[in-house]
């Protein structure tokens, strides 16, 4: 806010209690508060239209009236910001839509950036007959299609072999995705608008020729890359994630900068991993929309910083001061 504006904004956010719980903490009400923003929670039971003025609306609900109470107001308000679109972020709740935009990215300087090979398997009956015919290689990870939120779509398999895929116990269509040797480490981007932050994770270990040939077939896990889901009592795998060096930050940028002009959204995540198999080569292995940024460093101003770049970009709002 510049100094003497006495400009005030109010955003609305609608958030499931969770949500609400990690991200609206009294640390960013008060920061947005002191840089002239208003923080107020919608009540997505009630029209939406009824709790105006919003200069913007920031939302992470899965809730199917909520998405026509949004509709309904973009057509009523084309003023008030979205943040985001609820079209662009259903791209984001099936691991293959939400992996697609990755590979129209252009990126140079020795760098290149993909996604692991993979397929997506409506039926479970023809598991064995997709990998056979896709040409992918074990180990796999075989993942939820729908990516919406749930416990259920973070459950995941790591499977070693033929065997390991006959023992799954499969009820709703998935993906089976190459897993790709990438040192134990994924590197977890955060992205608000322009502003881009990188952070370190605990990983999936490689696996070795030899332990595909011994290894048991097939190993379950759930959000293994995610601090508030895993405890810390693993230094082995810690130290290797403080080890781990992050790319350059030109790359990482690059990378963020076209998937959000391709994915048309302000407020996501991606999962990006080093391919050991090629110098250079990075592989986006998932895209979340409103992703855990109470968990990034310094997440008040960076997520503070935002609001103000949203709110200003609106169509010309005539300031109170002037
Ligand atoms: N193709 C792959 N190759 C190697 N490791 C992988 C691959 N896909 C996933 N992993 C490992 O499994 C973890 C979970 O995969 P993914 O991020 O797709 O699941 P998720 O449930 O969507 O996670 P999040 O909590 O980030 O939403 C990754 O963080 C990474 O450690
Ligand atoms: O809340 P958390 O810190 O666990 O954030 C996680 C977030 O949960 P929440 O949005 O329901 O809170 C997840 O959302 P859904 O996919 O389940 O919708 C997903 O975005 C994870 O990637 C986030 O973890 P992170 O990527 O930031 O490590
Ligand atoms: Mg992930
Ligand atoms: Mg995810």
């Amino acid at each position: 806010m510049s100094e003497g504006s006495t400009t005030r904004y109010r955003i609305g956010y609608a958030l499931a209690p969770k949500k609400v719980k990690s991200f609206i903490q009294p640390s960013l009400l008060n920061l947005a508060k002191e840089r002239g923003i208003d923080l107020f929670p919608v009540q997505t039971t009630k029209p939406l239209i009824d709790q105006l003025p919003f200069d913007c609306i920031i939302h992470k609900s899965s809730d199917p009236e909520w998405r026509n109470q949004l509709e309904q107001l973009l057509m009523q308000k084309p003023n008030i910001v979205v943040i985001d679109r609820p079209e662009a972020i259903e791209r984001l709740h099936n691991r293959v839509t939400m992996l697609q935009a990755v590979n129209q990215l252009e990126i140079g300087n020795g760098f290149s950036i993909g996604v692991p090979k993979q397929v997506s398997v409506e039926n479970p009956q023809s598991l064995i007959d997709s990998v056979a015919s896709s040409g992918l290689r074990f180990p796999v990870i075989v993942k939820p299609l729908v990516a919406n939120g749930t416990a259920c779509s973070h459950k995941m398999s790591l499977v070693f072999n033929e065997e390991g895929l006959r023992g799954l116990n499969l009820s709703q269509p998935f993906v089976l995705q190459e897993f790709v040797n990438h040192g134990g480490v994924i590197f977890k981007v955060y992205v608000a608008g322009k502003h881009i932050q990188c952070v370190k994770r605990r990983s999936l270990q490689d696996i070795s020729e030899e332990k595909l040939g011994i290894s048991e077939n097939s190993v379950s896990f759930s959000q293994i890359s995610n601090v508030t889901a895993q405890d810390h009592n693993d230094d082995g795998v810690e130290k290797l994630v403080e080890a781990a060096e992050l790319p350059p930050s030109s790359f990482v940028t690059e990378v963020a900068s076209q998937l959000r002009e391709a994915l048309k959204l302000n407020l996501f995540n991606f999962d990006m991993i080093r391919d050991s198999r090629v110098e250079g080569r990075h592989l986006v292995i998932d895209i979340n929309y409103f992703p855990g940024y109470a968990k990034m460093p310094c997440y008040e101003t960076i997520l503070t910083d935002f609001f103000l770049d949203s709110v200003r970009k609106k169509p010309s709002v005539v300031s109170k001061d002037c």
